[in-house]
C-alpha cells in the first residue's frame, strides 16, 4: 500500500524535520502550515530530492473545516492517507497569575482542538479508503510532568496524552492506532522564543537562555528536530504496529514515566 502522511505545523522546526524524514522513508507527504511560503519552501526542498513526493497546504488547524479540506486535498493529490501527524502547536509562557481567558482559549484552540480535528479528518479518510491507519500526536515532556510557568501549555499537552489514550481504545476496532511523541527541549523557533524570554529577564543572550534548559537532561545536550523526527518515523512505520495509546518520549532523559 502506498504510504501517505499529512504533517501539521510543518513549515519549520519539528514538523519540517518529520516531513523530510518521512519523505526519505518513502512516504508521500502533505506539508501543512499557516504560512504558505514556509510550507512551499519545505515541500520544494523535499521535491528537489524526491520528485512529486510533497504537497504544500495552507490551513489553520484550529479551524475544523480547513483541516478536513486539507485531508481531502491530500487524498485528491496522492490517492490516499495512511498517517496523520498532529504536530502543530503553540507554547505561551504563562506564570499562573498572568493566565487570561484569551491565552487559554488560543492555546486550547490550536493544541487541543487542532488535534481533535486532525484525528476526526484522518479517521474519515481512513474509513472512506476502507483501511486502518496511524495517528500521531505531539505532546511534550511538559505534558508528562508539570513545568513552572507553563500552566496553559502544559494543560494542553496533558490533554493531548488523554486524547491519545481515549481515541486509541475507541479506534482500535477500526484498525487505527493512536500514539503520541513527547520531545524534551528541541532547538526550534518555538524553543528559541521561550529561551529569549528567559535570557532577557537575566540580561543574557538567547544561546545562554537555551543552555539553561540542558540542566535537567540526562544526556546533557539539547535535541535537534531530526532526533524527534526519528522517533516519529518509528511511530509512522510498521515496527510500531503493535503499539497504541502510548507516548514515545524523545527527551534525552528529562522525565521518566
Ligand atoms: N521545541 C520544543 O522544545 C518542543 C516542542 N514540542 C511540540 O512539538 C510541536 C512542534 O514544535 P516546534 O517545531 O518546536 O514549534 P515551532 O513553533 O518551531 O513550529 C510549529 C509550527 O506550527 C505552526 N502552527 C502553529 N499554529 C498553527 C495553526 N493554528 N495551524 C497550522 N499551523 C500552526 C507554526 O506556524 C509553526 O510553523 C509542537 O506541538 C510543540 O508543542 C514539544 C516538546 C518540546
Ligand atoms: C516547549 C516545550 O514543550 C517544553 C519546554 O517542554
Amino acid at each position: 500500500m502506498k504510504q501517505v502522511a499529512l504533517i501539521t505545523g510543518a513549515g519549520q522546526g519539528i514538523g519540517a524535520a518529520i516531513a523530510k524524514r518521512l519523505a526519505d522513508d518513502g512516504f508521500a507527504v502533505a506539508v501543512l502550515g499557516r504560512t504558505l511560503s514556509k510550507v512551499e519552501k519545505v515541500a520544494g526542498e523535499i521535491n528537489a530530492s524526491h520528485p512529486d513526493q510533497a504537497l504544500a497546504l495552507k490551513a489553520d488547524v484550529a479551524k475544523r473545516d480547513e483541516v478536513f479540506a486539507a485531508v481531502a486535498a491530500t487524498v485528491d493529490r496522492f490517492g490516499d492517507l495512511t498517517v496523520m501527524v498532529n504536530n502543530a502547536g503553540v507554547a505561551p509562557t504563562t506564570p499562573i497569575m498572568e493566565v487570561d481567558e484569551e491565552t487559554l482559549q488560543w492555546a486550547q484552540a490550536i493544541n487541543v482542538n487542532g488535534t481533535v480535528w486532525g484525528i476526526q479528518a484522518a479517521v474519515q479518510a481512513f474509513e472512506q479508503a476502507g483501511h486502518g491507519g496511524k495517528i500521531i500526536n505531539a505532546t511534550s515532556q511538559a505534558g508528562i510532568e508539570g513545568n513552572p510557568e507553563l500552566t496553559v501549555y502544559g494543560s494542553t499537552k496533558f490533554a493531548i496524552r488523554g486524547i491519545t489514550q481515549t481515541t486509541a481504545k475507541e479506534l482500535a476496532p477500526k484498525g487505527i492506532t493512536v500514539n503520541a511523541f513527547a520531545p524534551g527541549i528541541v532547538k526550534t523557533p518555538m524553543m528559541y522564543d521561550i529561551a529569549h524570554e528567559v535570557a532577557q529577564n537575566a540580561g543574557q543572550d538567547d544561546e545562554w537562555g537555551m543552555a539553561q534548559f540542558s540542566d535537567g537532561i540526562a544526556l546533557g545536550y539539547l535535541s535537534s528536530p531530526e532526533d524527534v523526527a526519528a522517533g516519529v518515523a518509528f511511530l509512522a512505520g510498521p515496527d510500531s504496529n503493535y503499539m497504541t495509546g502510548q507516548t514515545l518520549v524523545v527527551d534525552g532523559g528529562m522525565v521518566f514515566h
